[in-house]
Formats: structure tokens, sequence, C-alpha cells
């Protein structure tokens, strides 16, 4: 079985409020991104990376993270595009040919806790259906609002589930799926929605809220936390399994 991942790192952080794009910032003393590309660094499955970063970005990328960090599966390192969606197509451009993989997969170079079980258990459901995604469902009321601030409607949240990623998907159907978004000049926040408007399923399979997407200044507080806790954990499992 042949998987490419994917990570879009090209984004310019608005929201995080920092000169220095939140792909960058420090966590536990190293960027953000490494602590990404390590889960994909390290897991078997993977055979190959592609890390889309901000043209004026990839030098700095290249030497300051995959380099150093010796991230070996990091093949090609891309330009990104101005959203998203076109940063992951560049990826998939570079790919070339789409029969040369089984899956490709997407995981956003902000969501440094996606767990090896995690990414395991969505490529897994996409080799079953063709396509599937990590998310959680919704825990707290869901209220539709309008611009001036008043509800306009509580939303079902039996059936509301919140996108994360890995996204993964057998590779003709992300392929075909992208080439008929820009065909209609569709533009989606996810790749599932992609998959999605040309009519294949796609399965959500349940994940963490530890999964977090950095994306404010409040989810900086919150990785730093959710590190914490990580690594409290990793040294009382190491203390346990040292104990006679
Ligand atoms: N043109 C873009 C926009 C985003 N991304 C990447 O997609 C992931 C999720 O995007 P988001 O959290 O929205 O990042 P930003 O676009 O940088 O954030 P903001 O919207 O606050 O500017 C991030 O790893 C980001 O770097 C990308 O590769 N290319
Ligand atoms: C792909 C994603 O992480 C799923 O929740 C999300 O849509 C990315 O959105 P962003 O605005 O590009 O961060």
């Amino acid at each position: 079985m042949r998987v490419a991942v994917i990570i879009p790192a090209a984004g310019t952080g608005r929201r995080m409020h920092q000169a220095t794009p939140k792909q960058y910032l420090c966590l536990g003393g190293r960027p953000i991104l490494a602590h990404t590309l390590e889960v994909f660094e390290n897991l078997p499955e993977i055979n190959e990376i592609t890390v889309v970063a901000q043209t004026k970005a990839l030098e700095f990328c290249q030497n300051q993270i995959i380099t150093p960090f010796g991230f070996k599966k990091v093949l090609r390192l891309v330009p990104g595009g101005k959203e998203r969606q076109d940063s992951v197509y560049n990826a998939i451009k570079a790919l070339q040919r789409q029969d040369d993989y089984d899956l490709i997969v997407v995981h956003d170079g902000v969501r440094p806790f996606v767990t090896p079980e995690e990414v395991r258990r969505v490529i897994g459901a996409a080799l079953e259906h063709g396509a599937a995604i990590l998310a959680t469902p919704a825990n707290d009321t869901v209220k539709k609002v309008n611009h001036t601030g008043r509800i306009q409607k509580t939303l079902n949240r039996q059936d509301i589930w919140l996108a994360q990623t890995p996204q993964a998907f057998q590779a003709p159907i992300i392929w075909r799926a992208f080439v008929e978004a820009y065909g209609r000049d569709f533009y989606g926040t996810d790749e599932a929605s992609l998959v999605e408007a040309i009519g294949i399923p796609v399965f959500a399979i349940p994940g963490s809220v530890y999964n977090i997407k950095v994306t404010t200044p409040e989810d900086l507080v919150l990785a730093e936390a959710i590190l914490a806790l990580r690594q409290q954990s990793r040294t009382t499992t190491r203390d346990r399994k040292d104990q006679p």
C-alpha cells in the first residue's frame, strides 16, 4: 500500500495576530509544524510527505524544519496558493501520477496533536469506504446566527459533527474531486466537501477534542496545556514500566 501525506502549511495565520505564521510558532521548544510532521514521519504506514509552504518561507521550512529535524519522508516542498484548497491542489499536482498511490491523506500543519492511532483509523476507513475524515460530535447546542448576532435557528446537534483532519481518500477520488471543483470554480473549506460535491460518500471517524487546529491565541494556550498533559502521561507510563 502506498500512502502519500499532504501537509498544508502555507497560511498566514491572520487569526493568530502574530508576525510569524502560526505553523512556525514555538510549542514546547519546537515549531508547531515540526510536531505535526513528526507524527507522520514516525508512522510506518506513511510512505511520503509533501509539505506546502508560502513561497517566501520555502527555504526557511527546508533549512529550519525539514532538514534539521530529519524528516526524511518529506520528498517535496511546494509553494502554497491563495486559499487552503489551492495549496492542497498544488501538492496533489506535484504528486503527478495518481496510480502511484493507494491513498492521499491531507492533514493541517497546525494540528500537532493527532495521534498515530487516529491516523491509522482514518486510513483504514478510507481504504474500506473510499473517503474518511476525523471529526467530533458537537457537544454544545448549535445555533444558526445572522450578521446582527440574532439567533435564527437551533440546529439538531445529533446531526452535527465538527470536521478535523486527517482527511483520507483513495487517490482517484480526490483527484477527480479537485479537477471537478476547479472545473466549476467551487471552493470548500476542507477536502471532504469537494468529494461530497461529486456525490461520493465520506465517512466521519470519531476523533478527539485534543486534535485542535491552532488558530487563535487561545489555541496556543490550549496547545501548551495539551503538550504538558501528553508529556506527563508519557513520564507516568515510563515510570510504571520501570517499576519492578
Ligand atoms: N492558503 C492557505 C491557507 C491555509 N493553509 C494551511 O491550512 C491549514 C489550516 O488553515 P488555517 O488554520 O485557516 O490557517 P491560516 O489560513 O494560516 O489561518 P487564518 O485563516 O487565521 O489566516 C494551516 O496549516 C494553514 O497553514 C495553507 O496551506 N494555504
Ligand atoms: C480542514 C479543516 O481543518 C477542517 O475543520 C478546516 O476546514 C480548515 O479551515 P481553515 O479556515 O482553513 O483553518
